[in-house]
């Protein structure tokens, strides 16, 4: 399972977690802008906007899980299983593989609005990248600095919801994951008054009884509830170390612990990564499960106007200071 999120302090934030029981090879990887796009069924873009995210790279083509292009423009790519639904080519529309939609929407928008013009056009075909890396079942968060949407493609078709919590999880699909947020009406950060009953005394014993009723296991529509409680009652100072610092605050609320969710004798998922990217910056950061220390890569370092991808292996081992 994963979770994505959105924050804005003074500069903008965009991340996720992905949770996995193993992990490709991916490395934080810049796209600039005039690497050749290539498409199975459109045309290529041989110019583009740069891009920075995780990617695994196969055969020099980037398979973005999350990133963001230099204009701030964000998308993440979640699990959805048994829902995702991918189509046959369709004469007349812009036909797109699941591994090429980040590239696809990245490489020539800029704004949510854009996004939606090019969307009114798309078709996600059933093509996989190759026999080892077949077909994914995803759904994804696409944002903006203003506002995010939510895109299923599902048996009925392309849906595109907007998404005003600026968080994604996984199943179900994401209109009933809103719906469920009506189940939390009474959830408050705030000291709880005895609503229950006035014929009994009852002791506000611990500091946070207001949020009893969040849950707390690792499913995904509890991930969903949990992680939009969290963000939307978020505070944090605006300078860079301390919007990130809450950031991934935030994503850490739905952190997945080794052994909690088991998958398999000896298998259990993990966060394998959480990342932040600060949108306006392009600074991409990240942690890994065995690496606390905060790593960031700036596109801006890299020469965006070349032809060829950049990857940094993540750093996993602890960055320990001893500091006697
Ligand atoms: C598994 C991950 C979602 C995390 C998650 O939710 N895990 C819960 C599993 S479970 O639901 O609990 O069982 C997703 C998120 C992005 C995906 C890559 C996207 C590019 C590319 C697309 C190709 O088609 C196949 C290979 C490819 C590298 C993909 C592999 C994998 O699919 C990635 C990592």
């Amino acid at each position: 399972m994963c979770t994505a999120a959105t924050y804005t302090t003074k500069d903008h934030y965009f991340g996720r977690n992905l949770d996995l029981e193993f992990s490709y090879n991916e490395t934080v990887t810049v796209t600039p802008r005039n690497y050749p796009f290539q498409f199975r069924k459109v045309k290529a873009l041989e110019s583009h906007y740069a891009m920075i995210g995780m990617a695994f790279v196969v055969d020099n083509y980037p398979l973005y899980y999350d990133a963001t292009n230099e204009k701030g423009l964000s998308m993440a790519g979640l699990n959805f299983p048994e829902n995702a639904d991918y189509k046959q080519e369709t004469e007349g529309k812009d036909n797109v593989t699941p591994f090429e939609f980040i590239p696809w929407i990245l490489g020539q928008c800029s704004t949510i609005k854009e996004v939606k013009e090019l969307l009114g056009r798309i078709n996600l075909i059933n093509i996989n990248f190759s026999e080892k890396l077949p077909l994914s079942p995803l759904h994804w968060m696409i944002s903006d600095r203003n506002e995010s949407i939510t895109v299923e493609s599902v048996k009925e078709g392309l849906k595109i919801y907007d998404n005003p919590v600026g968080i994604l999880t996984n199943n179900p699909t994401f209109d009933i994951q809103i719906f469920n947020l009506n189940n939390y009406v009474n959830v408050t950060r705030e000291v709880p008054e005895n609503r229950f009953s006035n014929a009994i005394a009852l002791d506000i014993y611990s500091r946070g009884m207001g949020g009893i009723g969040i849950p707390g296991d690792l499913s995904s529509s509890s991930r969903f509830v949990k992680a939009v409680f969290t963000k939307l009652n978020s505070v944090s100072g605006t300078s860079e170390s301390e919007s990130i610092s809450q950031f991934f605050h935030i994503l850490g609320s739905v952190n997945q612990e080794r052994g909690c969710v088991r998958l398999a004798e000896d298998t259990y998922e993990i966060t394998i990564y959480s990342s932040c990217c600060n949108i306006d910056k392009g600074v991409y950061y990240y942690k890994t499960y065995e690496n606390s220390q905060i790593t960031g890569v700036d596109m801006h370092n890299e020469n965006l106007n070349s032809q060829n991808l950049v990857s940094y292996p993540l750093i996993k081992e602890q960055q320990i200071k001893i500091q006697n």
